[in-house]
């Protein structure tokens, strides 16, 4: 399977599961804000700290409604357009924002949801991320794919075919560098609703490196989807749920934050190669804690071994138990004493 090269690391199977820390629009509109959530996600040590871009006139219509989950979670009758109006930042405060995050040494990214904002990141980021409201909206994917960068594909809402028509029309434009991610838009997602396997389907469909963007509550869907085979783990969190905003009640907590990325990165070392042999630390382990075939009384040289002569114990150092029948009727070579651990020299073969 591909790996992708981003800045200094990979993103592919096998590679440390790269983490974005999603503040989405967790600012508020205030840049101080967002600083401080640029500093909790470099201090959790999530790989990237992500934002959104947009201008609020080129996204949505003045007509368009809210989600049902945006007007649950502000409490308010604005329009669609008022909401992301008051969470819109300048083209300077993110340009603020990607410096104050290479000084905090974690990358910035932030996705643009119009072109004008894909033109103006493209100066800032090493990839560009596309939400899943953006997977149908195609001449949008070309016009990014022909920036020539790595290219994470959310597919939130979408079916397997118009996954493909994405992916198509992204290779189109000689850009072969994606990396899908499952995601299911809803804030909060329910576990019932998530379908992780969808993360293996992803893969055998399309033979990409498939990711997690994760909008249900809590650290253990992520962690799942890393056994699952995740390589890139994208999760919202917030200085506060309680601050008002259309996401922070399905974010996580700086606390949190840093519990996933510090479990994703043990999980990482825990699935291994899949080679099934023992460890160094086993084989010295193996041979106190497996058996041999030990003397059950004592045996006088030339005796002819019976059942009841033998016992299996440990530890492991002698003859193997699977042995026993085929050591029956034998002859001993010296006095062995009961307890004693047989060798294969002490055996007439
Ligand atoms: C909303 C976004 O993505 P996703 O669909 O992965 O949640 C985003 O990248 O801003």
């Amino acid at each position: 399977m591909k790996k992708i090269k981003i800045e200094n690391k990979y993103i592919g199977e096998n590679e440390p599961v790269f983490i974005i820390a999603e503040a989405g629009v967790n600012h508020n509109g205030d840049i101080e804000l967002a600083k401080k959530l640029i500093d909790i996600a470099s201090e959790c040590g999530a790989d990237a700290v992500k934002f959104q871009t947009f201008k609020a006139e080129k996204v949505v219509s003045k007509r368009a409604p809210k989600a049902e989950y945006q007007t649950k979670n502000t409490g308010t009758d604005e329009s669609q357009y008022e909401m992301i109006k008051e969470l819109e930042l300048t083209e300077d405060d993110f340009y603020e924002l990607y410096k104050y995050s290479k000084n905090k040494n974690i990358m910035f990214l932030s996705t643009p949801f119009d072109f004008e904002s894909a033109d103006y990141l493209d100066e800032l980021m090493p990839l560009f991320k596309i939400s899943s409201t953006d997977l149908n909206n195609l001449p949008f994917l070309e016009y990014i794919a022909k920036k020539k960068k790595p290219i994470i594909l959310s597919t939130g809402m979408g079916t397997l075919g118009e996954i493909d028509e994405a992916i198509n029309i992204i290779k189109k434009a000689n850009n072969n560098d994606i990396i899908l991610l499952h995601c299911v838009t809803n804030y909060p997602a329910s576990f019932e609703s998530l379908n992780l396997r969808v993360i293996r389907t992803l893969k055998e469909a399309f033979k990409l490196p498939v990711g997690f963007s994760d909008h249900s509550l809590g650290i253990y869907a992520p962690i799942s989807a890393v056994s699952l085979g995740a390589t890139v783990i994208e999760k919202h969190f917030t200085l506060d749920k309680n601050l008002p905003g259309p996401d922070h009640k399905a974010s996580l907590s700086p606390e949190e934050l840093k519990e996933m990325v510090s479990a994703i990165r043990s999980i990482e070392k825990a699935l291994g190669n899949g080679i099934k042999r023992p460890t160094s630390e086993e084989e010295k382990i193996k041979k106190v804690a497996r058996r041999s075939l030990v003397a059950n009384v004592d045996i006088p040289k030339g005796a002819t071994i019976k059942k009841e002569m033998i016992v299996i114990k440990r530890p492991g150092t002698g003859i193997e138990p699977k042995y026993l029948n085929e050591i029956m009727g034998k002859k001993v070579k010296r006095d062995i004493k009961i307890d004693e651990i047989l060798k294969l020299g002490d055996i007439e073969w």
